[in-house]
Protein backbone atom coordinates (compact mmCIF):
# COMPACT_ATOMS: atom_id res chain seq x y z
CA UNK A 1 0.00 0.00 0.00
CA UNK A 2 1.10 3.62 -0.95
CA UNK A 3 2.94 4.85 2.28
CA UNK A 4 1.21 8.20 2.28
CA UNK A 5 -2.15 6.75 1.96
CA UNK A 6 -2.30 6.12 5.76
CA UNK A 7 -1.41 9.77 6.39
CA UNK A 8 -4.23 10.32 4.79
CA UNK A 9 -6.82 8.50 6.19
CA UNK A 10 -5.93 10.10 9.41
CA UNK A 11 -6.05 13.50 8.02
CA UNK A 12 -9.68 12.63 6.56
CA UNK A 13 -10.50 11.49 9.85
CA UNK A 14 -10.07 14.53 11.24
CA UNK A 15 -10.19 17.16 8.38
CA UNK A 16 -11.89 20.30 8.58
CA UNK A 17 -14.98 18.90 6.86
CA UNK A 18 -15.62 15.76 9.01
CA UNK A 19 -18.12 16.13 11.73
CA UNK A 20 -16.25 14.49 14.94
CA UNK A 21 -17.42 11.36 15.44
CA UNK A 22 -18.88 11.08 18.95
CA UNK A 23 -17.16 8.11 20.85
CA UNK A 24 -15.94 8.21 24.45
CA UNK A 25 -14.19 12.11 24.29
CA UNK A 26 -17.46 13.41 25.25
CA UNK A 27 -20.60 14.88 23.05
CA UNK A 28 -18.96 18.94 23.14
CA UNK A 29 -22.23 19.35 23.80
CA UNK A 30 -23.10 21.17 26.97
CA UNK A 31 -26.24 19.92 29.07
CA UNK A 32 -28.43 22.83 30.47
CA UNK A 33 -27.67 24.00 33.82
CA UNK A 34 -24.98 21.75 33.78
CA UNK A 35 -22.83 24.06 36.48
CA UNK A 36 -25.56 23.19 39.54
CA UNK A 37 -25.51 19.90 41.35
CA UNK A 38 -28.51 18.33 41.06
CA UNK A 39 -30.42 15.87 43.33
CA UNK A 40 -33.00 13.09 42.75
CA UNK A 41 -34.74 9.87 44.28
CA UNK A 42 -33.39 7.64 41.80
CA UNK A 43 -35.22 4.16 42.79
CA UNK A 44 -39.53 4.12 42.23
CA UNK A 45 -41.79 5.82 43.77
CA UNK A 46 -43.42 4.74 46.78
CA UNK A 47 -43.20 2.23 49.92
CA UNK A 48 -40.30 0.27 48.91
CA UNK A 49 -37.37 -1.86 51.38
CA UNK A 50 -34.48 0.85 49.91
CA UNK A 51 -34.92 4.02 48.31
CA UNK A 52 -31.72 4.94 46.24
CA UNK A 53 -30.68 9.22 46.20
CA UNK A 54 -28.13 10.43 44.32
CA UNK A 55 -26.59 13.70 43.25
CA UNK A 56 -24.37 14.75 40.85
CA UNK A 57 -22.07 17.91 40.44
CA UNK A 58 -19.05 19.69 41.57
CA UNK A 59 -21.11 20.41 44.86
CA UNK A 60 -21.78 16.12 46.10
CA UNK A 61 -19.07 15.71 47.96
CA UNK A 62 -19.94 18.89 50.30
CA UNK A 63 -23.34 17.50 49.87
CA UNK A 64 -22.46 14.12 50.96
CA UNK A 65 -20.07 15.38 54.29
CA UNK A 66 -23.04 17.96 55.07
CA UNK A 67 -24.97 15.34 55.57
CA UNK A 68 -22.86 12.54 57.05
CA UNK A 69 -20.70 15.07 59.17
CA UNK A 70 -18.69 14.78 61.19
CA UNK A 71 -17.44 11.77 59.09
CA UNK A 72 -15.13 12.74 56.27
CA UNK A 73 -15.86 11.59 52.56
CA UNK A 74 -15.92 7.86 52.32
CA UNK A 75 -13.32 6.42 50.04
CA UNK A 76 -14.46 6.31 46.89
CA UNK A 77 -17.30 3.80 45.49
CA UNK A 78 -16.92 1.98 48.23
CA UNK A 79 -20.24 1.66 49.99
CA UNK A 80 -20.34 2.77 53.88
CA UNK A 81 -22.86 2.81 56.28
CA UNK A 82 -23.06 6.41 58.21
CA UNK A 83 -25.54 8.16 59.96
CA UNK A 84 -27.17 11.32 58.15
CA UNK A 85 -28.38 13.71 59.87
CA UNK A 86 -30.52 17.09 58.32
CA UNK A 87 -27.30 19.88 58.58
CA UNK A 88 -29.45 22.76 59.86
CA UNK A 89 -30.95 20.76 62.83
CA UNK A 90 -28.78 17.92 63.27
CA UNK A 91 -31.56 15.71 63.31
CA UNK A 92 -30.89 12.26 62.49
CA UNK A 93 -32.69 11.06 59.54
CA UNK A 94 -31.75 7.42 58.62
CA UNK A 95 -28.60 5.24 59.32
CA UNK A 96 -27.68 4.28 55.61
CA UNK A 97 -25.36 2.88 53.03
CA UNK A 98 -23.71 5.90 51.30
CA UNK A 99 -21.38 6.15 48.17
CA UNK A 100 -18.77 8.59 46.97
CA UNK A 101 -17.99 8.47 43.02
CA UNK A 102 -15.24 11.15 42.30
CA UNK A 103 -15.84 12.12 38.56
CA UNK A 104 -14.92 11.36 35.82
CA UNK A 105 -15.36 8.04 37.21
CA UNK A 106 -19.31 8.20 37.57
CA UNK A 107 -22.25 7.62 35.50
CA UNK A 108 -22.61 11.36 34.47
CA UNK A 109 -18.43 12.06 34.86
CA UNK A 110 -19.42 14.26 37.15
CA UNK A 111 -18.61 13.72 41.48
CA UNK A 112 -21.76 12.30 42.34
CA UNK A 113 -22.90 10.53 45.67
CA UNK A 114 -25.27 7.79 46.55
CA UNK A 115 -27.51 7.39 49.41
CA UNK A 116 -29.07 4.09 49.63
CA UNK A 117 -31.96 4.98 52.37
CA UNK A 118 -34.67 3.11 53.81
CA UNK A 119 -37.67 3.30 51.47
CA UNK A 120 -40.28 4.91 54.00
CA UNK A 121 -41.92 8.21 52.41
CA UNK A 122 -40.88 10.21 55.50
CA UNK A 123 -37.17 9.09 55.48
CA UNK A 124 -36.70 9.86 51.80
CA UNK A 125 -38.53 13.25 52.25
CA UNK A 126 -36.73 13.97 54.62
CA UNK A 127 -33.28 13.51 52.50
CA UNK A 128 -34.09 14.92 49.94
CA UNK A 129 -35.02 18.12 52.09
CA UNK A 130 -31.75 18.15 53.25
CA UNK A 131 -30.22 17.92 50.28
CA UNK A 132 -32.26 20.93 49.03
CA UNK A 133 -30.90 23.00 51.73
CA UNK A 134 -27.22 22.41 50.67
CA UNK A 135 -26.03 25.34 48.73
CA UNK A 136 -25.48 24.78 45.12
CA UNK A 137 -27.77 22.23 45.39
CA UNK A 138 -31.16 22.48 43.14
CA UNK A 139 -33.60 19.32 42.33
CA UNK A 140 -32.66 17.60 38.72
CA UNK A 141 -35.16 17.89 35.94
CA UNK A 142 -36.31 14.65 34.43
CA UNK A 143 -33.55 12.79 32.69
CA UNK A 144 -31.07 15.54 33.64
CA UNK A 145 -28.43 12.84 35.12
CA UNK A 146 -28.52 10.95 31.63
CA UNK A 147 -28.39 14.02 29.86
CA UNK A 148 -25.15 15.59 31.95
CA UNK A 149 -23.61 11.79 30.94
CA UNK A 150 -24.35 12.48 27.56
CA UNK A 151 -22.27 15.50 27.32
CA UNK A 152 -19.32 14.17 29.32
CA UNK A 153 -19.37 11.38 26.19
CA UNK A 154 -20.50 8.69 29.07
CA UNK A 155 -23.04 7.42 26.40
CA UNK A 156 -23.36 7.73 22.77
CA UNK A 157 -27.04 9.20 21.45
CA UNK A 158 -27.89 6.02 20.68
CA UNK A 159 -27.19 4.42 23.83
CA UNK A 160 -29.51 7.44 25.63
CA UNK A 161 -32.27 5.91 23.19
CA UNK A 162 -31.83 2.50 24.59
CA UNK A 163 -31.70 3.84 28.18
CA UNK A 164 -34.68 4.74 27.88
CA UNK A 165 -35.85 2.37 26.00
CA UNK A 166 -34.85 0.02 28.79
CA UNK A 167 -36.71 2.00 31.73
CA UNK A 168 -39.66 1.68 29.68
CA UNK A 169 -39.32 -1.54 28.51
CA UNK A 170 -42.69 -4.02 29.10
CA UNK A 171 -41.79 -7.35 27.40
CA UNK A 172 -38.17 -9.62 27.26
CA UNK A 173 -37.92 -8.98 23.68
CA UNK A 174 -38.12 -4.99 24.29
CA UNK A 175 -35.65 -5.27 27.06
CA UNK A 176 -33.33 -7.58 25.02
CA UNK A 177 -33.22 -5.10 21.99
CA UNK A 178 -33.08 -1.80 24.47
CA UNK A 179 -30.08 -3.47 26.60
CA UNK A 180 -28.27 -4.37 22.93
CA UNK A 181 -28.73 -0.80 22.03
CA UNK A 182 -27.56 0.51 25.53
CA UNK A 183 -24.25 -1.82 24.99
CA UNK A 184 -23.88 0.21 22.26
CA UNK A 185 -24.28 -2.00 19.26
CA UNK A 186 -25.87 0.14 17.22
CA UNK A 187 -23.31 3.18 17.38
CA UNK A 188 -20.37 0.20 16.85
CA UNK A 189 -22.23 -0.41 13.84
CA UNK A 190 -22.20 2.97 12.62
CA UNK A 191 -18.61 4.03 13.60
CA UNK A 192 -17.66 0.93 11.47
CA UNK A 193 -19.18 2.22 8.66
CA UNK A 194 -18.01 5.56 9.05
CA UNK A 195 -14.89 4.62 8.81
CA UNK A 196 -15.31 2.33 5.57
CA UNK A 197 -15.96 5.70 4.38
CA UNK A 198 -13.51 7.80 6.15
CA UNK A 199 -10.75 5.19 3.77
CA UNK A 200 -12.92 5.78 0.75
CA UNK A 201 -12.45 9.45 1.12
CA UNK A 202 -8.92 9.11 1.79
CA UNK A 203 -8.83 7.24 -1.21
CA UNK A 204 -10.39 9.73 -3.48
CA UNK A 205 -8.57 12.67 -1.85
CA UNK A 206 -5.28 10.91 -2.51
CA UNK A 207 -6.39 10.78 -6.22
CA UNK A 208 -7.04 14.40 -6.20
CA UNK A 209 -4.02 15.18 -4.34
CA UNK A 210 -1.38 13.13 -5.92
CA UNK A 211 -2.68 11.53 -9.41
CA UNK A 212 -0.37 13.53 -11.48
CA UNK A 213 2.80 11.55 -8.81
CA UNK A 214 4.03 7.89 -10.24
CA UNK A 215 3.94 7.18 -6.56
CA UNK A 216 0.00 6.83 -6.50
CA UNK A 217 -0.97 2.91 -6.45
CA UNK A 218 -3.15 1.88 -9.59
CA UNK A 219 -6.93 0.92 -8.75
CA UNK A 220 -7.26 3.60 -5.73
CA UNK A 221 -10.44 4.72 -6.47
CA UNK A 222 -11.49 1.61 -7.75
CA UNK A 223 -10.77 0.28 -4.30
CA UNK A 224 -13.05 3.30 -2.84
CA UNK A 225 -15.73 2.58 -5.27
CA UNK A 226 -15.74 -1.22 -3.86
CA UNK A 227 -15.81 0.19 -0.27
CA UNK A 228 -18.86 2.22 -1.23
CA UNK A 229 -20.79 -0.87 -2.49
CA UNK A 230 -20.46 -2.95 0.10
CA UNK A 231 -21.50 -0.84 2.35
CA UNK A 232 -24.37 -0.01 0.20
CA UNK A 233 -25.93 -3.52 0.78
CA UNK A 234 -25.17 -3.24 4.30
CA UNK A 235 -27.26 0.03 4.50
CA UNK A 236 -30.05 -1.47 2.32
CA UNK A 237 -30.35 -4.41 4.46
CA UNK A 238 -30.86 -2.56 7.22
CA UNK A 239 -33.40 -0.23 5.91
CA UNK A 240 -35.33 -3.36 4.65
CA UNK A 241 -35.05 -4.68 8.36
CA UNK A 242 -36.07 -1.40 9.61
CA UNK A 243 -39.61 -1.84 10.63
CA UNK A 244 -39.32 -4.52 12.66
CA UNK A 245 -37.12 -3.03 15.42
CA UNK A 246 -39.36 0.12 15.57
CA UNK A 247 -42.24 -2.31 15.63
CA UNK A 248 -39.98 -3.92 18.60
CA UNK A 249 -40.34 -0.91 20.25
CA UNK A 250 -43.70 0.14 19.85
CA UNK A 251 -45.69 -3.29 18.70
CA UNK A 252 -47.22 -5.00 16.18
CA UNK A 253 -50.64 -4.49 15.53
CA UNK A 254 -52.10 -7.74 15.52
CA UNK A 255 -56.30 -7.65 14.69
CA UNK A 256 -58.69 -10.15 15.84
CA UNK A 257 -61.36 -10.45 12.90
CA UNK A 258 -64.17 -12.94 12.08
CA UNK A 259 -68.00 -13.57 11.58
CA UNK A 260 -70.18 -12.65 14.47
CA UNK A 261 -69.92 -14.97 17.31
CA UNK A 262 -67.18 -16.77 16.45
CA UNK A 263 -65.46 -15.40 19.65
CA UNK A 264 -63.39 -12.70 19.01
CA UNK A 265 -63.74 -10.72 21.89
CA UNK A 266 -63.42 -14.07 24.25
CA UNK A 267 -59.71 -14.23 22.27
CA UNK A 268 -58.88 -10.88 23.37
CA UNK A 269 -60.02 -11.32 26.62
CA UNK A 270 -58.19 -14.57 27.13
CA UNK A 271 -54.85 -13.22 25.41
CA UNK A 272 -54.84 -9.86 27.45
CA UNK A 273 -56.19 -11.32 30.84
CA UNK A 274 -58.33 -8.80 31.42
CA UNK A 275 -61.92 -8.17 30.66
CA UNK A 276 -61.51 -5.46 27.49
CA UNK A 277 -64.58 -6.17 24.90
CA UNK A 278 -67.71 -7.33 26.33
CA UNK A 279 -68.68 -10.99 25.26
CA UNK A 280 -72.40 -12.34 25.05
CA UNK A 281 -73.99 -14.93 22.84
CA UNK A 282 -75.44 -12.12 20.45
CA UNK A 283 -74.28 -11.78 17.33
CA UNK A 284 -72.92 -7.99 16.17
CA UNK A 285 -72.20 -7.04 20.23
CA UNK A 286 -68.45 -5.54 18.69
CA UNK A 287 -69.03 -2.41 17.03
CA UNK A 288 -66.12 0.26 17.59
CA UNK A 289 -62.77 -1.29 17.34
CA UNK A 290 -61.02 -1.96 20.77
CA UNK A 291 -57.21 -1.34 20.79
CA UNK A 292 -55.17 -2.56 23.67
CA UNK A 293 -51.45 -3.38 24.15
CA UNK A 294 -50.34 -7.15 25.62
CA UNK A 295 -47.52 -9.44 25.60
CA UNK A 296 -47.88 -11.73 23.30
CA UNK A 297 -45.31 -14.23 24.41
CA UNK A 298 -42.63 -11.70 25.41
CA UNK A 299 -43.26 -9.77 22.26
CA UNK A 300 -45.19 -6.15 22.67
CA UNK A 301 -48.46 -6.45 20.60
CA UNK A 302 -51.33 -3.56 19.93
CA UNK A 303 -54.29 -6.38 19.90
CA UNK A 304 -57.69 -5.07 18.31
CA UNK A 305 -60.75 -6.86 18.84
CA UNK A 306 -63.34 -5.51 15.67
CA UNK A 307 -67.06 -6.19 14.85
CA UNK A 308 -68.05 -9.43 13.41
CA UNK A 309 -67.99 -8.93 9.62
CA UNK A 310 -71.27 -9.76 7.95
CA UNK A 311 -73.59 -8.04 5.37
CA UNK A 312 -77.42 -6.68 5.58
CA UNK A 313 -77.08 -5.32 8.82
CA UNK A 314 -78.07 -1.69 10.60
CA UNK A 315 -76.80 1.37 10.11
CA UNK A 316 -74.29 1.22 13.39
CA UNK A 317 -72.95 -2.17 12.92
CA UNK A 318 -72.52 -1.66 9.18
CA UNK A 319 -69.92 1.09 10.49
CA UNK A 320 -68.70 -1.63 12.86
CA UNK A 321 -67.55 -3.38 10.09
CA UNK A 322 -65.99 -0.60 7.39
CA UNK A 323 -64.11 0.23 10.83
CA UNK A 324 -63.04 -3.84 11.33
CA UNK A 325 -62.34 -3.70 7.21
CA UNK A 326 -59.96 -0.71 7.48
CA UNK A 327 -58.48 -1.61 10.72
CA UNK A 328 -57.65 -5.13 8.75
CA UNK A 329 -55.71 -3.19 5.93
CA UNK A 330 -53.39 -2.05 8.70
CA UNK A 331 -52.25 -5.36 10.10
CA UNK A 332 -49.14 -6.35 10.65
CA UNK A 333 -50.56 -9.95 11.76
CA UNK A 334 -54.73 -11.26 11.27
CA UNK A 335 -55.79 -13.56 13.77
CA UNK A 336 -58.51 -15.05 11.68
CA UNK A 337 -61.41 -16.46 14.24
CA UNK A 338 -63.80 -19.05 13.05
CA UNK A 339 -66.35 -20.80 15.48
CA UNK A 340 -65.45 -24.36 14.47
CA UNK A 341 -68.88 -25.60 14.88
CA UNK A 342 -70.25 -23.56 12.57
CA UNK A 343 -68.38 -23.95 9.87
CA UNK A 344 -70.89 -23.85 6.86
CA UNK A 345 -72.33 -21.02 7.45
CA UNK A 346 -72.78 -18.52 5.09
CA UNK A 347 -70.69 -15.59 7.65
CA UNK A 348 -68.04 -18.19 7.67
CA UNK A 349 -67.87 -18.94 4.33
CA UNK A 350 -68.01 -15.68 3.41
CA UNK A 351 -65.08 -14.64 5.50
CA UNK A 352 -62.88 -17.25 4.99
CA UNK A 353 -63.44 -16.25 0.71
CA UNK A 354 -62.72 -12.72 1.66
CA UNK A 355 -60.56 -12.40 3.93
CA UNK A 356 -58.51 -16.38 4.76
CA UNK A 357 -58.09 -17.18 1.16
CA UNK A 358 -56.65 -14.23 -0.37
CA UNK A 359 -53.91 -13.44 3.07
CA UNK A 360 -52.29 -16.42 1.30
CA UNK A 361 -51.74 -15.45 -1.94
CA UNK A 362 -48.86 -13.24 -2.82
CA UNK A 363 -49.39 -9.66 -3.51
CA UNK A 364 -47.33 -7.88 -6.21
CA UNK A 365 -44.14 -7.13 -4.31
CA UNK A 366 -44.09 -11.28 -3.60
CA UNK A 367 -44.57 -10.75 0.23
CA UNK A 368 -48.18 -12.03 1.71
CA UNK A 369 -50.73 -10.52 4.70
CA UNK A 370 -49.48 -12.74 8.00
CA UNK A 371 -52.72 -14.63 9.25
CA UNK A 372 -53.20 -17.21 11.53
CA UNK A 373 -56.44 -18.92 11.45
CA UNK A 374 -57.61 -20.35 14.65
CA UNK A 375 -60.86 -22.46 15.00
CA UNK A 376 -62.49 -21.69 18.34
CA UNK A 377 -65.35 -23.44 20.41
CA UNK A 378 -63.68 -26.87 19.84
CA UNK A 379 -65.39 -27.96 23.16
CA UNK A 380 -68.39 -28.36 21.12
CA UNK A 381 -66.92 -30.56 18.63
CA UNK A 382 -67.45 -33.90 18.83
CA UNK A 383 -64.94 -35.84 20.89
CA UNK A 384 -61.81 -37.05 19.11
CA UNK A 385 -63.38 -35.36 15.83
CA UNK A 386 -60.96 -32.81 15.87
CA UNK A 387 -59.50 -33.20 12.43
CA UNK A 388 -62.91 -32.71 10.94
CA UNK A 389 -61.51 -29.81 8.51
CA UNK A 390 -59.12 -31.31 5.87
CA UNK A 391 -59.80 -29.02 3.15
CA UNK A 392 -58.98 -25.75 5.12
CA UNK A 393 -56.08 -23.65 5.00
CA UNK A 394 -53.53 -24.86 7.51
CA UNK A 395 -55.24 -23.59 11.38
CA UNK A 396 -55.21 -23.99 14.65
CA UNK A 397 -57.45 -25.76 17.24
CA UNK A 398 -58.93 -23.44 20.36
CA UNK A 399 -61.44 -23.11 23.08
CA UNK A 400 -61.44 -20.08 24.63
CA UNK A 401 -64.06 -21.72 27.03
CA UNK A 402 -61.62 -24.14 28.38
CA UNK A 403 -58.26 -22.76 27.26
CA UNK A 404 -57.40 -25.88 25.36
CA UNK A 405 -55.19 -25.34 22.26
CA UNK A 406 -54.00 -21.89 24.09
CA UNK A 407 -50.61 -23.02 24.27
CA UNK A 408 -50.34 -23.92 20.72
CA UNK A 409 -51.79 -20.70 19.52
CA UNK A 410 -49.28 -19.13 21.95
CA UNK A 411 -46.09 -20.84 20.09
CA UNK A 412 -47.56 -19.69 16.93
CA UNK A 413 -48.09 -16.29 17.97
CA UNK A 414 -44.29 -16.34 18.86
CA UNK A 415 -42.93 -17.16 15.62
CA UNK A 416 -45.21 -14.57 13.82
CA UNK A 417 -44.13 -11.56 15.97
CA UNK A 418 -40.46 -12.89 15.90
CA UNK A 419 -40.48 -12.72 12.24
CA UNK A 420 -42.38 -9.37 12.01
CA UNK A 421 -40.50 -8.17 15.24
CA UNK A 422 -36.90 -9.42 14.24
CA UNK A 423 -34.98 -11.38 16.58
CA UNK A 424 -33.08 -8.70 19.07
CA UNK A 425 -30.39 -10.93 19.78
CA UNK A 426 -29.14 -11.59 16.64
CA UNK A 427 -28.11 -8.04 15.95
CA UNK A 428 -29.08 -4.51 16.34
CA UNK A 429 -32.24 -2.86 15.01
CA UNK A 430 -33.11 0.25 13.86
CA UNK A 431 -35.88 1.20 16.75
CA UNK A 432 -36.44 4.75 15.69
CA UNK A 433 -37.74 6.36 12.42
CA UNK A 434 -34.74 8.87 13.47
CA UNK A 435 -32.18 6.30 12.67
CA UNK A 436 -34.03 5.31 9.55
CA UNK A 437 -33.75 8.70 8.24
CA UNK A 438 -29.92 9.31 8.71
CA UNK A 439 -29.54 5.72 7.02
CA UNK A 440 -31.59 6.12 4.23
CA UNK A 441 -29.71 9.91 3.93
CA UNK A 442 -26.34 8.28 3.90
CA UNK A 443 -27.68 5.97 0.88
CA UNK A 444 -28.77 8.41 -0.81
CA UNK A 445 -25.07 10.29 -0.94
CA UNK A 446 -23.83 6.89 -1.54
CA UNK A 447 -25.87 7.22 -5.07
CA UNK A 448 -24.49 10.77 -4.97
CA UNK A 449 -20.97 9.84 -5.20
CA UNK A 450 -21.17 7.15 -7.53
CA UNK A 451 -23.18 9.73 -9.88
CA UNK A 452 -20.69 12.53 -9.47
CA UNK A 453 -18.65 13.46 -12.81
CA UNK A 454 -15.80 15.20 -10.62
CA UNK A 455 -13.97 13.88 -7.98
CA UNK A 456 -14.15 17.03 -5.43
CA UNK A 457 -18.12 16.26 -5.82
CA UNK A 458 -17.59 12.69 -5.54
CA UNK A 459 -15.67 14.01 -2.08
CA UNK A 460 -18.23 16.20 -0.93
CA UNK A 461 -20.91 13.05 -1.00
CA UNK A 462 -19.03 10.94 0.70
CA UNK A 463 -18.37 13.46 3.56
CA UNK A 464 -22.34 13.62 3.67
CA UNK A 465 -22.77 10.45 4.34
CA UNK A 466 -20.63 10.50 7.14
CA UNK A 467 -22.01 13.33 8.51
CA UNK A 468 -25.29 11.37 8.29
CA UNK A 469 -23.63 8.23 10.15
CA UNK A 470 -22.28 10.98 12.56
CA UNK A 471 -25.83 12.25 13.51
CA UNK A 472 -27.34 8.76 14.15
CA UNK A 473 -24.65 8.39 16.96
CA UNK A 474 -25.05 11.80 18.08
CA UNK A 475 -22.02 13.65 17.01
CA UNK A 476 -23.08 17.03 16.63
CA UNK A 477 -26.15 16.15 18.04
CA UNK A 478 -28.67 19.23 17.74
CA UNK A 479 -30.56 20.41 20.70
CA UNK A 480 -33.70 19.29 19.32
CA UNK A 481 -33.21 15.83 19.00
CA UNK A 482 -31.84 16.11 22.66
CA UNK A 483 -34.82 17.49 23.84
CA UNK A 484 -37.19 14.88 21.93
CA UNK A 485 -35.57 12.15 23.67
CA UNK A 486 -34.49 13.16 27.06
CA UNK A 487 -38.32 13.90 27.41
CA UNK A 488 -39.00 10.68 27.34
CA UNK A 489 -37.02 10.22 30.86
CA UNK A 490 -38.06 10.39 34.17
CA UNK A 491 -36.93 12.51 37.25
CA UNK A 492 -33.98 10.49 38.47
CA UNK A 493 -32.69 8.88 35.57
N1 LIG B 1 -68.58 -23.21 23.89
C1 LIG B 1 -67.83 -22.15 23.68
N2 LIG B 1 -68.37 -20.93 23.64
C2 LIG B 1 -67.58 -19.87 23.42
C3 LIG B 1 -66.20 -20.03 23.22
N3 LIG B 1 -65.68 -18.80 23.01
C4 LIG B 1 -66.68 -17.93 23.05
N4 LIG B 1 -67.84 -18.56 23.30
C5 LIG B 1 -69.17 -17.97 23.43
O1 LIG B 1 -69.55 -17.47 22.15
C6 LIG B 1 -70.37 -16.31 22.30
C7 LIG B 1 -69.80 -15.16 21.49
O2 LIG B 1 -68.56 -14.79 22.02
P1 LIG B 1 -67.92 -13.37 21.73
O3 LIG B 1 -66.55 -13.41 22.30
O4 LIG B 1 -68.82 -12.29 22.16
O5 LIG B 1 -67.86 -13.42 20.16
P2 LIG B 1 -67.49 -12.26 19.14
O6 LIG B 1 -66.88 -12.92 17.98
O7 LIG B 1 -66.69 -11.21 19.81
O8 LIG B 1 -68.92 -11.71 18.78
P3 LIG B 1 -69.33 -10.31 18.09
O9 LIG B 1 -68.59 -9.23 18.81
O10 LIG B 1 -70.77 -10.25 18.33
O11 LIG B 1 -68.97 -10.42 16.68
C8 LIG B 1 -70.39 -16.01 23.79
O12 LIG B 1 -71.59 -16.51 24.32
C9 LIG B 1 -69.20 -16.77 24.34
O13 LIG B 1 -69.37 -17.16 25.68
C10 LIG B 1 -65.65 -21.34 23.29
O14 LIG B 1 -64.45 -21.59 23.13
N5 LIG B 1 -66.50 -22.36 23.51
K1 LIG C 1 -71.19 -11.80 20.53
MG1 LIG D 1 -67.03 -9.22 20.04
Amino acid sequence: MWRGLWTLVSRAARGPHSPRLCTRQGSGYRAPGSGATIFALSSGQGRCGIAVIRTSGPASGHALQSLTAPRDLPPARKACLRLLSDPRSGEPLDRALVLWFPGPQSFTGEDCAEFHVHGGPAVVSGVLQALGSVPGLRPAEAGEFTRRAFAHGKLSLTEVEGLADLIHAETEAQRRQALRQLDGELGDLCRGWAETLTKALAHVEAYIDFSEDDNLEEGVLDQADSEVRKLEVALGVHLRDARRGQRLRSGAHVVVAGPPNAGKSSLVNLLSRKPVSIVSPEPGTTRDVLETPVDLAGFPALLSDTAGLREGVGPVEQEGVRRAQKRLEQADLILAVLDASDLASPASCNFLDTVVIPAGARNPNGSRQRLLLVLNKSDLLPAGRSDLHPDLPSHLLLSCLTGEGLDGLLEALKKELAALCGDPSTGPLLTRSRHQHHLRGCLDALGQYKQAKDLALAAEALRVARGHLSHLTGGGGTEEILDIIFRDFCVGK
